[in-house]
């Protein structure tokens, strides 16, 4: 992982010492109940907790020996046992070990996320709510389209995180399971009693078949629902750095006292926040590709699938973990120009409010083709002109009032809805 983007808790999740502590736990559990059902003597486990070993340089040591980090850990880990170890690691392959313990870590790292994102969650209701009635123009293709509200804006994203919460949570449960069942799966050197209450232990699920490894199935969609939420945190970043173009600022991302913006210009204040959410979200991406090749392994299994995972799942876990405590700071201190909304919103001198202008035609009686027609061709004539639509308008439909005129040039019309919208989401 790069250091840069790596932040705690996430990143001490993932060391190599707090690796080989999840192994030692999922073992430990494994003797415990082998104890618990009469299989080995009692007080074996005791003894080996009392007497396990972890110690990173020994470990290194006789992986460079062995070329086989489980067997390096096993010497490691009984290196001050007795008897006991005789019924270390015992009937069990090694991934039993690793997949187990990997899945309490892709648990805890769940954990971790859920944390983050429900921060985030509140910021962005806040926000939305500050800026509930505040008129904003709607775009569509990037193009001017009608007045909405910026909260909208933002109950949207906060409306996609909460979708992201709950796959997060499946994905979550997804990959709560664990395997006990030897080279093959089928049991046949350790009892399924055995890997129940094991898993029990350490708060995992058995999968009800397995082959050596966890179908990487599990793994693949938990991976897919990161890249997801990730693609949320860009969509929420490509919409602040649209908006702080110079041509439109309607937001900026915060710029805090000393931060310089450019080494050449110095006048620049720059997103440069929002667009490296964006080149991080393109990163999350390109690991759902090479989870899903590593769901295709051979036979009962092949071991291509564990280099890749070495930088999947704390690259991936730690990513997002930066990804969204920085968007959380982005939404917390993001500042919105409210003026500048408004007069965006006025470019076009009234265009934004023809459909409203069309329906009002139909109202007093025209057919829907001809006053679409009739307000075409006058809002093609200001785009050409620069005239204002409205006095064009009052001009060539004289049988609207000015009373009627000014409740359909009123961009406060197309927040009549906001509240209901809202409801939605209150109470959650
Ligand atoms: O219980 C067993 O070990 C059974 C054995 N399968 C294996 N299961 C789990 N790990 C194994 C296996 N084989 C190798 N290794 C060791 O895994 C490490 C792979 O390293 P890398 O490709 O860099 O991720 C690297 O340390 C490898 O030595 C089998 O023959 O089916």
């Amino acid at each position: 992982m790069v250091e840069r983007y790596a932040l705690s808790p996430m990143k001490e999740l993932w060391s190599v010492q707090a690796s080989l502590r999840r192994w030692l736990s999922v073992e430990l559990a494994v003797m415990e109940a082998y104890e618990q059902l009469g299989l080995i003597p009692l007080g074996v486990s005791e003894k080996a907790r009392k007497n396990a070993m972890i110690d990173l340089s020994l470990f290194e040591s006789y992986e460079r020996e062995t070329d086989h980090e489980v067997i390096a850990f096993i010497k490691m880990a009984t290196k001050n046992m007795q008897d006991e170890a005789r019924y270390f690691h015992y009937g069990l392959t090694s991934s039993d070990v690793i997949d187990t313990a990997l899945s309490l870590a892709l648990v805890e790292s769940s954990d971790i996320l859920l944390e983050a994102l429900s921060k985030l969650l509140k910021s962005l209701w806040v926000l939305a709510n500050r800026h509930r009635y505040t008129v904003t123009i709607g775009r569509t293709h990037g193009v001017h389209a009608e007045p909405t509200s910026f909260g909208l804006k933002v109950l949207n994203w906060y409306a996609e995180m909460k979708r992201n919460q709950e796959r997060l949570r499946i994905a979550r449960e997804q990959v709560r399971v664990g395997k006990i069942s030897g080279a093959v799966g089928n049991y046949a050197n350790v009892p399924p009693e055995v890997e129940e209450l094991a898993l029990t232990k350490l708060g995992l699920k058995p999968t009800p078949i397995s082959s050596q490894v966890v179908g990487r199935d599990h793994h693949a969609f938990f991976v897919m629902v990161l890249a997801l939420t990730a693609s949320g945190v860009e969509r929420i970043a490509t919409e602040v750095r649209h908006l702080q173009r110079t041509e439109v600022l309607e937001a900026q991302e915060p710029f805090k006292e000393g931060q310089k913006g450019s080494s050449a210009m110095p006048h620049k204040q720059n997103p440069i926040l929002c667009e490296r959410l964006c080149g991080l979200a393109r990163i999350m991406r390109s690991f759902v590709s090479t989870s899903l090749e590593n769901n295709n392994l051979w036979h009962e299994r092949d071991i291509s699938h564990s280099s890749a995972e070495r930088y999947i799942f704390p690259d991936a876990t730690q990513t997002l973990h930066y990804m969204l405590v920085k968007t959380n700071h982005l939404i917390e201190n993001l500042t919105v120009y409210e003026d500048r909304m408004l007069k965006n919103l006025n470019l076009t001198r009234g265009l934004v409010y023809s459909e409203k202008v069309m329906l009002k035609l139909v109202e007093k009686g025209m057919s829907r083709s001809e006053a679409y027609d009739l307000v075409q061709s006058l809002a093609l004539r200001c785009w050409k002109t620069q005239e204002d639509f409205k006095t064009l308008v009052a001009q060539n439909v004289p049988f609207l009032n000015e009373e009627e005129l000014e409740s359909i040039f009123d961009p406060t019309q197309f927040l009549k809805q906001v509240d209901r919208i809202f409801s939605r989401f209150e109470g959650e």
